[in-house]
């Protein structure tokens, strides 16, 4: 792949990003959630390894959000009509994000707690 493909990819996929950020306030919230994270992080004084876990965990929750969002968007382009398919489709691709969160909300205090306490 020439440099310049390349570089025209990461910046559609940037574009992707802010347009979520922007129009999805689920997204915003995650960020938030992050950045709450990574603060607690740094006062707790997580190890190497513990940060890894937390750095994988974020970015897989900001990733799925993105494909949640995505998906969204094609069923609605697809059938702007109530659709039971649709309805499936969206239904799973949130219980995808809501997964991989309950996953993270516990792996976080499992985490965080026995340092705390
Ligand atoms: N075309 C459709 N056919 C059938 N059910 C639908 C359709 N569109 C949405 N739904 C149902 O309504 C719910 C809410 O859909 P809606 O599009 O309002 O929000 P969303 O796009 O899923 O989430 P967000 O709150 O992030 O916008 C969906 O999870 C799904 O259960």
């Amino acid at each position: 792949m020439k440099a310049s493909r390349f570089f025209r990819s990461f910046k559609f996929a940037a574009e992707g990003i802010v347009e979520a950020v922007k129009r999805e306030q689920n997204m915003r919230m995650h960020l938030l959630a992050a950045a709450v994270v990574m603060i607690a992080g740094g006062a707790t004084g997580l190890s190497y390894a513990e940060w890894l876990v937390v750095i994988v965990l974020i970015g897989g929750m900001i990733s799925l959000e993105l494909m949640n969002s995505a998906i969204e968007r094609v069923v609605d382009l697809v059938t702007p009509e109530f659709h039971p398919l649709a309805k499936q489709a969206k239904d799973m691709a949130a219980g995808a994000v809501l997964v991989f969160a309950v996953a993270s909300a516990i792996i976080g205090l499992l985490l965080f707690v026995p340092k705390w306490f």
